[in-house]
């Protein structure tokens, strides 16, 4: 049972009191989420600077935070994570010069920034709401531009960012003005058939991820449900790849990207011994097992990527007005229209195609409002 005061119990307090006596680190990492009074609390004790779980994940965002809306996110989870720090003890903030509880200049100072923090977060609000429309505009551009968007997924230091790099054109951004400035972790890469697609960079997941912050990111981590395609990207060189694949799995439920298609890719390969490497391909015979430092294998990820994506085709029947078959017929050659039955002013066509171009399709016709 963690000590409501510090967290810690005495005995472990005490201990710790010892290590830094010896050690004299700069700070205390908690492999837990603290709350406000215990992080005080334990400052106050030990004199140290203590970080907590919360805060550490927040850092890892923060160095992440490529684009205008991740920035915007950090700053705002920050706050929430903050303010609880700025209040003062039991009501004597909100009743000012009553009674025993007269303010120093301190609580005053805290008072102060703890009303600044709120306009701030307000602010924040405000701007990711602008943002959140700007980002919307930009995925139906680029839903125009007709690429497929492929995600790479998975826990930190996977590799994703390193085998981005390899799959797409010598590090040439996709920086053209559809996708504006603000996300520049897209590129554009060629697959053998001669099919370009769009490879979005993701942040890696982290384990446990406190509730606030997935709240905080979600609108980032959304970002992974509207892509065609995922590549989930696991390190191979470590174990329990059991455990991180079932948290992959969990919090792809929760950004609503679980009914994304996906491979799995093993990383690092270069990394590991002959028999891990066949026990992983025994256990999982659907995945690609590549090394993006060594380059090794990449060529054959590409063909399995250009192979899926063409393999993800099926039936669909679609009825509509015969005034928006116009909006089908602009992409009759990537159907293959099986059959079409005119009734009154409406049709009802059956077809064959992959699921990013009926996905494409179904959207345009949702965008002409129909
Ligand atoms: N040995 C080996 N190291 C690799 C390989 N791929 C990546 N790395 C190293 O692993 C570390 C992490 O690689 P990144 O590409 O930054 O990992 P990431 O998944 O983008 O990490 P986050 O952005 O933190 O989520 C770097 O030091 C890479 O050089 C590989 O195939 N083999
Ligand atoms: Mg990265």
């Amino acid at each position: 049972m963690p000590n409501p005061k510090h967290y810690l119990g005495t005995g472990k307090l005490k201990e710790l009191k010892r290590l830094i006596q010896v050690y004299e680190p700069d700070v205390v990492f908690i492999r837990h989420n603290l709350t406000p009074s215990q992080r005080k609390n334990l400052i106050r004790e030990l004199g140290i600077e203590i970080i907590d779980r919360t805060q550490l994940i927040l850092e890892i965002f923060e160095k992440h935070a490529f684009t205008l809306e991740g920035k915007l996110e950090v700053e705002l989870a920050r706050l929430r994570y903050e303010l609880p720090f700025f209040k003062g003890k039991g009501g004597e903030l909100s009743n000012p010069g009553g009674g025993i509880g007269t303010r120093g200049p301190g609580e005053k100072r805290l008072e102060l920034d703890r009303r600044k923090a709120l306009q701030r977060m307000a602010f924040l609000k405000k701007e990711l709401k602008k943002l959140q429309l700007d980002r919307q505009i930009m995925r139906k551009k680029r839903q125009k531009v007709g690429m497929p968007l492929i995600a790479l997924v998975g826990y930190t230091n996977a590799g994703k960012s390193s085998l981005m790099n390899r799959i797409c054109e010598s590090g040439v951004l996709v920086e053209d003005k559809l996708f504006s400035t603000l996300d520049t972790r897209i590129r554009k890469s060629k697959l053998p058939s001669g099919r370009e697609v769009l490879i979005i960079d993701t942040v890696g997941f982290i384990r446990e991820l406190p509730h606030q912050l997935v709240e905080s990111f979600r609108s980032t981590l959304e970002e992974i449900s509207y892509a065609d395609f995922l590549l989930v990207v696991v390190d191979a060189s470590t174990p329990n790849e059991d455990g991180r694949l079932r948290v992959i799995n969990e919090t792809l439920v929760e950004i609503k990207a679980a009914d994304v298609p996906k491979m799995l890719v093993f990383n690092k390969i270069d990394k590991c011994t002959n028999e891990r490497i066949q026990f992983l391909e025994g256990k999982f015979p659907e995945s690609v097992f590549v090394s993006a430092l060594k380059d090794i294998n990449i060529d054959e990820l590409k063909h399995r990527l250009d192979k899926a994506i063409n393999e993800m085709r099926e039936r669909y029947v679609l009825r509509m007005k015969i005034g928006d078959y116009e909006e089908v017929l602009k992409i009759r050659g990537k159907l293959e229209i099986l059959s079409e039955k005119f009734n009154g002013d409406s049709v009802e066509i059956e077809y064959i195609t992959d699921n990013v171009t009926n996905k494409r399709l179904l959207n345009r016709l949702k965008e002409a409002g129909r």
